[in-house]
């Protein structure tokens, strides 16, 4: 059996006929932090919705070639169940903002129709939020609204919301960018945490943060892999010169 919990071959990605991500094969492994980078527009985020079904839901997409999740084609899977094993967290904190802290957290299981016993949900809820690195500042308002904590916290809660569902890819498309320095390096610290139970691949268009957080890089190029490798080597040494000129500020 490989080592890896999530895998592409030959992807491709489109709107309409406009080929966003070009031919990509790449395999992701348990407990690893994968940051994502390129310059503007070559199709990091379009990846990154590929890898859980949701580029599919804009009308006039379509995708080529294969995502495999432990061995098994995502597309041959419920896109629920994909999207619960592969969670998101976008750039923008997205807390339902008229839920409590509580139901925002066990958002999933309602959106999917899953019922719980009040015990089996406060459990969820309490791990999900500990996990998230959030629980100590919360508990005692499990019932306040989500929108009415610093984005620091909002972001975390989005964490825990897509940790409720058990995933084992947790995907952030610039999770941080809306953020303050501080709830940067909390956020930069639960990521480091996260990769104890899950994959986390994340899109940045900060180096430093790359450098910081991730075991393997891999940088995109108008819609292809150039390279991806341990996060060290390919930045004391890049075999690719896009990577190259990209990583000394050539262009962005
Ligand atoms: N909803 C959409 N409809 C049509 N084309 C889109 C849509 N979203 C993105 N694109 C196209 O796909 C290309 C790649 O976009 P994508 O957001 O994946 O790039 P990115 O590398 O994440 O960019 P950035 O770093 O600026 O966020 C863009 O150049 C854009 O033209």
């Amino acid at each position: 059996m490989e080592n890896y919990i999530l895998k592409t071959e030959n992807l491709n990605a489109y709107f309409g006929t406009n080929h966003i991500v070009k031919n990509v094969n790449v395999q992701f492994k348990p407990n690893h932090v994968v940051s994502v980078m390129g310059p503007s527009g070559c199709g990091k985020t379009t990846f990154l919705r590929c890898l859980n079904r949701m580029h599919e839901l804009t009308p006039g997409t379509h995708t080529e070639g294969k995502i495999l999740m432990h061995g098994k084609d995502i597309q041959d899977l419920p896109p629920i169940l994909v999207r619960s094993k592969i969670g998101m967290v976008f750039q923008q904190p997205n807390p339902f903002p008229n839920m409590s802290i509580y139901d925002n957290v066990i958002a999933g299981y309602k959106l999917n129709g899953v019922q719980l016993n009040k015990d089996d949900r406060d459990q969820i809820v309490q791990d999900a939020l500990t996990r998230a690195a959030l629980w100590d500042e919360v508990k005692d308002k499990l019932g306040h609204r989500g929108a009415f904590i610093s984005g620091g916290q909002q972001q975390r809660l989005c964490i825990a919301r897509a940790i409720a569902l058990k995933p084992d890819v947790l995907l952030m498309d610039e999770p941080t960018s809306a953020l303050d320095p501080k709830s940067t390096s909390q956020i930069e610290e639960l990521i480091q945490k996260l990769k104890q139970n899950y994959t986390v691949i994340v899109v940045t268009h900060n180096m430093h943060q790359a450098k910081r957080i991730s075991d393997y890089s891999a940088f995109f190029f108008l819609g292809e892999l150039v390279e991806y490798g341990v996060t060290k080597e390919v930045f004391d040494g890049p075999a690719d010169k896009r990577t190259r000129g990209y990583i000394s500020g050539d262009f962005s």
